[in-house]
Order: C-alpha cells, then sequence, then structure tokens
C-alpha cells in the first residue's frame, strides 16, 4: 500500500556497538516509479506527437517563449560573495501574473488546453485522456530511447566528419542535430512536460549528457538548468526539473539539500547579453510557485569524472564522457531569497531539499503516522536485535590471528599482513579495495599499526547513510542516500555463525541465511561449514535483497581472527553506486548451501540479465 512504501528506515552508523534502526519518513519516489513502470504498455509509434498526460500535468509552453537567460554568476566568484540577504522582490513590483497569487482551483485536465511545442492549441476528451493517462513509458523504452539517440548522434557525427565540418563548436551542434532530429521523428520518451517524476526514470539513473535529460523527457532544456511548464488556464508557470550543472554558485549543504541560483543576467550563458540583476520571471518565478503550491521539482546533478581520472566508459571501456548526470529525485523549493552576487547584480536563490514527509510525488497525500517514536510507517520490519558485531559460535579451536609489527601503517612489502594478501595491500590509498579476492587478510588486535592503517577498510563500519525501505515484490531492501564509488566498503552481513547442521530448514528463517566460506572455496577445504543466521539478530546486511545483476559483492575478510572457516563476510560496491539506487548481491553465491531458499523464491529483481535467464 501507500502506507507501507511511505517509509523508510535508517541505519544508525553502527560503530558505536547500540547502533538502532531508527525510522523516519522518506519519499515514496522510486516506489512509485517502480509501480508505475510496472504496467508496460506498447511505445506508440510517435510519442512526439501525442501528447500523454496525466491529472499533475498542466499545460506545456516552450521555456524559450517565456523569457529569462539561464544560469548566474560564475560558480568561483559568486563563492566568494559576501552577499547580504534581502527580502524577495515585492511580488506587486514584478511580472507575477494576477492570478498566479492565490492558489488555482483544481484544473480537470479534461478541459485544460494544451500549448503544445508548436504553439498549437490542442484539447482532448476525456476518453482519450483516460488512454493517454495508462501510457507508462518503461525503463526499457527509456533506454531505447538513449540507445536511439546515440545512434541518430554517431550518424551525425561521421556524416559531418565525411564532410570535413570541424568547426569549433561542432561538439555541440552534433548534439543539437542529434536532439532535433529525435524530437522531429517523436523518438523521445515523456514529450509532455510534467511536474513530478517522469515514467521509466528512476532515482539515482546516470545519463553522460544532457541531450540524454531531454530524450528521456526528465529535463527538457539542453542549455538551461531551469525547466517549467505553464497552465494556461491557471496561469501557473511551476518549474519541472533542475540541472546543477556545477557551473554556478550552486552549493550543496547536504545530499538532501541544495542552494540553486535563479536564472538570468549573466555573461557566462547570454555571451551577448550585458549583465543585469536577474528578474521574478521564467524560470525563477517558476521556481518560487513550486514553492509556493508546494510543487516538486525532479533535480539533477552533474558529477565531474575527471577527478578521479575515470569517466564514463563503455562496454569497450572507451572514454564517453568526462560528466555524468544523476537524477537524484524529487525536491522541494522550501524558501527563496534575493541577494546582491559578487559583480554587483542581484541574484536569486532558492534552497531546495528532498522531501522526506511526503509519501506522494505530487505532494498532495498525507503521511500516515502510527505516533509513536516519531515512526510514520504503519508497517515495520518484524523484530529483531540490532547488533554491530557477528557473534560465533563457542568454538575452542578459533585460530587466533597472528599480527604483523609495523608502525603507523603498513606499506612495506616485509610486513606480514602483505605477504599474506600475496605480496600487496587489498586496499588503495582511498580505502577502496582493489579487486574481489577468495580471502583478504586485514591487520587485527594484535597488529601493532594504528587505526588508521588502510589494511583495516572494514573495520572503520557502516560510513554511508543506509536506509530501508519498502521494494516492489521483495519486501524490505537496502538504498544510500549518498553515492557509493566503486570498491568502497559498504557494511557487514552480521548475524549469528551457525555449523550448517544446526541451520534451520525453515523457509522463514531461510530468508535471513548466508553461507560462509564461499567464493574462496575454504570451508569444505578446512573441514567444517558455517552460515550466519540473521534472522533473530544483525545489521542493515540482512535486509539485502538479491540481484541478478547486483551492485554489490561479498567478500572473505578475516581480521580479528585467522580461521578460514568463517571470515566476515563484506559487502563491497562492485560498481559506483548512484544514491537511493537499491543495493543487491547475488543470492546465488552465497547460498549455495541453501540452494531452496532461491528455488522458492521468485525473483523480482528487474534486471535484464534476469529476465534473459527466465523461460519464455
Ligand atoms: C535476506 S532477506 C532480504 C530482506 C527482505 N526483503 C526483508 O524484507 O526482510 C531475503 C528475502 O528477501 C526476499 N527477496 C530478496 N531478493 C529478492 C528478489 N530479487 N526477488 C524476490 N524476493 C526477494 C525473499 O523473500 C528472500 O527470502
Amino acid at each position: 500500500s501507500d502506507d507501507l512504501s511511505a517509509c523508510a528506515v535508517l541505519a544508525g552508523r553502527d560503530r558505536d556497538q547500540s547502533a538502532s534502526l531508527s525510522v523516519r519518513p522518506a519519499t515514496l519516489e522510486l516506489e512509485d516509479y517502480r509501480r508505475r513502470s510496472l504496467g508496460k504498455r506498447p511505445r506508440v509509434d510517435n510519442p512526439g506527437g501525442s501528447r500523454k498526460p496525466d491529472e499533475r500535468r498542466v499545460a506545456r509552453t516552450d521555456t524559450a517563449k517565456n523569457g529569462g537567460q539561464g544560469g548566474g554568476t560564475s560558480r568561483s566568484r559568486l563563492n566568494r560573495a559576501g552577499a547580504s540577504h534581502t527580502k524577495p522582490d515585492d511580488e506587486d513590483a514584478v511580472a507575477v501574473p494576477r492570478r498566479s497569487r492565490t492558489r488555482p482551483t483544481e484544473v480537470n485536465p479534461a478541459n485544460v488546453p494544451y500549448v503544445d511545442s508548436r504553439g498549437g492549441v490542442a484539447r482532448r476528451d476525456s476518453r482519450t485522456l483516460a488512454a493517454e493517462r495508462e501510457e507508462v513509458v518503461s525503463d526499457q523504452m527509456v533506454k531505447e530511447a538513449v540507445d536511439t539517440f546515440h545512434e541518430i548522434y554517431e550518424e551525425v557525427r561521421r556524416a559531418r566528419k565525411s564532410k570535413h565540418v570541424f568547426d569549433k563548436d561542432s561538439g555541440i551542434s552534433v548534439f543539437s542535430e542529434a536532439l532535433e532530429r529525435m524530437k522531429s521523428s517523436g523518438k523521445c520518451v515523456n514529450p509532455e512536460k510534467s511536474v513530478g517524476s517522469v515514467s521509466g526514470v528512476e532515482i539515482g539513473q546516470e545519463f553522460c549528457c544532457r541531450a540524454e535529460l531531454v530524450v528521456t523527457g526528465l529535463h527538457g532544456q539542453n542549455i538551461r538548468g531551469i525547466d517549467w511548464v505553464v497552465a494556461v488556464n491557471g496561469e501557473v508557470p511551476c518549474a519541472t526539473s533542475i540541472v546543477d550543472s556545477g557551473q554556478y554558485s550552486n552549493s550543496v549543504s547536504s545530499e538532501d539539500e541544495v542552494v540553486y541560483c535563479g536564472e538570468g543576467g549573466n555573461r557566462v550563458m547570454g555571451r551577448r547579453g550585458c549583465l543585469e540583476d536577474q528578474k521574478l520571471s521564467g524560470g525563477n518565478l517558476a521556481l518560487r510557485n513550486s514553492m509556493r503550491f508546494q510543487k516538486p521539482v525532479r533535480f539533477i546533478r552533474r558529477y565531474d569524472l575527471t577527478k578521479n581520472g575515470s569517466g564514463l566508459r563503455d562496454a569497450n571501456h572507451e572514454r564517453l564522457s568526462k560528466c555524468k548526470y544523476v537524477y537524484e529525485g524529487l525536491f522541494y523549493v522550501r524558501r527563496y531569497w534575493i541577494e546582491r552576487g559578487p559583480l554587483g547584480k542581484m541574484i536569486y536563490k532558492f534552497t531546495l531539499t528532498r522531501n522526506l514527509t511526503r509519501n506522494n510525488h505530487d505532494g498532495s497525500a498525507p503521511v500516515s503516522s502510527n505516533g509513536s517514536n516519531g515512526a510514520v510507517c504503519k508497517e515495520r520490519p518484524s523484530p529483531f536485535n540490532y547488533i554491530a558485531n557477528i557473534t560465533y559460535p563457542e568454538l575452542k579451536d578459533l585460530s587466533p590471528s597472528i599480527g604483523c609489527n609495523c608502525k603507523e601503517v603498513c606499506r612495506s612489502r616485509i610486513c606480514s599482513c602483505v605477504i599474506k594478501n600475496g605480496g600487496t595491500l587489498p586496499y588503495k590509498q582511498d580505502g577502496r579495495i582493489s579487486k574481489f579476492k577468495p580471502l583478504v587478510y586485514e591487520c587485527g588486535p594484535s597488529c601493532t599499526c594504528s587505526h588508521s592503517c588502510i589494511n583495516r577498510a572494514s573495520q572503520s563500519g557502516i560510513k554511508f547513510d543506509l536506509e530501508i525501505f519498502q521494494t516492489q515484490g521483495k519486501g524490505w531492501g537496502v538504498r544510500s542516500r549518498s553515492h557509493i564509488p566503486l570498491g568502497s566498503f559498504v557494511c557487514e552481513y552480521i548475524g549469528k555463525v551457525l555449523p550448517d547442521e544446526l541451520v534451520s530448514p525453515e523457509f522463514n528463517k531461510h530468508k535471513y541465511f548466508l553461507n560462509i566460506g564461499v567464493g574462496g572455496a575454504t570451508c569444505k577445504q578446512n573441514g567444517k561449514c558455517f552460515t550466519i543466521d540473521a534472522k533473530a539478530q544483525g545489521n542493515i546486511g540482512r535486509f539485502i535483497n538479491h540481484s541478478c545483476s547486483p551492485n554489490l559483492y561479498a567478500q572473505n575478510v578475516l581480521s580479528d581472527h585467522h580461521d578460514k572457516r568463517m571470515p566476515h563476510i563484506m559487502f563491497f560496491a562492485s560498481k559506483d553506486i548512484p544514491p537511493l539506487r537499491e543495493l543487491t548481491f547475488d543470492y546465488r553465491v552465497s547460498h549455495v548451501r541453501c540452494a531452496d531458499v532461491l528455488q522458492r523464491m521468485k525473483c523480482y529483481c528487474n534486471a535484464i540479465a534476469c529476465k534473459e535467464k527466465r523461460p519464455k
């Protein structure tokens, strides 16, 4: 139910042993996307030509028609601003449409005339509208649109190359030309601008260029940072989406809050225009209205990938892009103000925060609350004991760890822990694991190196803001509110270690079992096999679901003891994981000795790899 999916539970960082799960409200966005994308229907031949509004949609108009230059003043200069906050312009003094001062009456979408991209006005009857509403763009359709765009882009690029068109702007114009072709041939998905979530696009989804945002309907502007719609009879322009391209003084104070600089009046984007005060019009007015009418705004953030020298790469490891754009979900404008920028002109600023108290993407449905201890979820995970350390059976023969004698940090080739790891440290300087190994030997209590030694990467507890949330068909799942770089330690699978013969055959208990000693193929060679049971006690690791295309892998790690039969099971990121993407690992690897769990489980991981292996 909506109420169920309305909650996410935050895992306390479990370093302080006493951590427990605290419950807090969170957005429904992720679930909404999934639910909506379940009702897949065939794609219409000409989605660009048809309009598919839903009840949240209001009429669109091209932003270009409504004036306003994109952008603010350059980031570095604005960052130095000691600008004073001023009350926003008096609304009477700016170009606010008169009727926008009062809350508009609810608009029946069937009666709303829509202004299409060519300026034509159309009206649909309610039957057409209902049919259109059911039209849901699936994630596959979104992927296809992106792929088609890249094919067209390549075509245009090759054509230009053969004609020797090498002007300095050719890179940009190839993108623009490809985009125009996509639009005119109706190959973009979600072409109708809308407020709220976009069908087929998940939070955390990555895009390698601005044009991909246009093609998928996430952000209709290829250059401008703010995109917006205006209802013809409501006359309330509202923002649909913003892109923080890192070009202006937009600052991010946390994963959930951004201060966004308004558009207009700068030299960076409007090269020919002169520097002037920003106005409360265009995108700025739309953002102000989004605040007033509590409308969500899609937030897309650009990440620079050149810092670590990586960049997005395709399957052949060709470099595709120096940056990526990540859809970070729906944000709400909380406040805005105008201040004097460092170049002497007035600029608008907007604080947007990720909504944590609403359970509906348009903000209209209230959050259910049981009133006790701040919990907002009607449903909570079945009770269990949150523990931060694995508990071992009382075994006399648990082999003790043998420590190294290094001072401070282990680097030397003669460090005994380095030698145990095959002569190289398993971790890079930044603490990320270099590659999967059957078994990693970390420094332990008997080592003389300091606690900041790199070879203790998985001992410092959970570093990312992990939370559990209701998934579609899989019960609770885990996600991170922040980006997790490839190779980072995420969390340990904690529970009670049991010898395999004591593992209960009951399915419900089986759900939280994880076999130790696989991957490294150590347990059978060492006599006895063990399994971690996290049913009654465990940490957030017990909520991580299976995927046939996982983003975590389970690494065997020895540190506090050296008994190869029961290494710690540490989850590391096997890819870069964007914020709010569900964290998953492959049960087929870690449940080898309780394979019946997998046989009884209908997999809802939704990975392409999973669909492929299913019988048709
Ligand atoms: C370790 S628990 C994971 C947490 C669990 N979802 C919960 O709500 O507590 C494993 C169980 O989650 C469910 N599950 C995990 N991955 C799944 C998937 N890909 N498809 C369907 N169910 C899944 C199955 O019921 C499985 O037995």
